[in-house]
């Protein structure tokens, strides 16, 4: 394979939250505070929250974060990247050793929350980039969520479940591909501004 600009499988996501409320503060460290992040490795600054580790759990974490912060009713963005097969990450802090089970689904699922999001697939250093991007944002269209394309990202409506599943979906069958992925996305609840 070409692709050997990393080896290890270890997942992060680099994630901003904007609470448009007064009680920004409050939501954030709450969120953050709220959400079990026992199987991954955090760190959060002035700027964003950093998660690292297994696939199944850096998905889970953000997944809940987000509905944890937009259940509070408050129009609420999401901001960040994730990132797999990068050649600068250690797998030594990275909780590579945890069981598989999310801790966070059971809370997240009985919360239902509607958002709109636009990703952008980066598979890097691949010749075919653009073919392994438009294969998934066909796979997209079969995930319950409605897909629109638009510069620079792809748009997805719908259910927060649904929409975190097609971020997952995607991003694990390309880096099955292409070693070193990432990928950008923004989401946003309770937007007085109807689309
Ligand atoms: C996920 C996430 N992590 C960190 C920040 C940065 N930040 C902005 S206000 C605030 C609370 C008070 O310091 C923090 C930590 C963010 N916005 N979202």
């Amino acid at each position: 394979m070409r692709n050997n600009c990393g080896t290890s499988r270890i997942v992060g996501c680099q994630f901003s939250l904007h609470p448009m409320s007064d009680n920004f503060v409050d939501i954030i460290l709450s969120t953050l505070s709220e959400v079990d992040t026992s199987k991954v490795w955090k760190e959060t600054d002035d700027v964003s929250t950093c998660i690292r580790g297994k696939m199944i759990h850096v998905f889970d974490v953000a997944k809940a974060i987000f509905l944890h912060a937009a259940n509070t009713g408050e129009h609420v963005a999401m901001n960040g990247t994730f990132s797999i097969g990068c050649p600068g990450d250690t797998e030594a802090d990275a909780y590579m050793d945890e069981t598989d089970t999310p801790l966070n689904e059971e809370k997240a699922k009985s919360i239902l929350q509607i958002a709109g999001c636009k990703f952008s697939l980066y598979p890097m250093g691949h010749e075919d980039y653009m073919d392994k991007i438009y294969e998934q944002i066909n796979l997209s269209k079969h995930r319950n969520v409605t897909v629109t394309s638009t510069h620079y990202a792809t748009r997805l409506d719908g259910d927060v479940h649904d929409i975190f599943n097609a971020l997952h979906e995607s991003f694990k069958l390309v880096q099955e591909k292409v070693s070193h992925v990432t990928m950008t996305f923004s989401l946003s609840a309770n937007s007085p501004t109807t689309k």
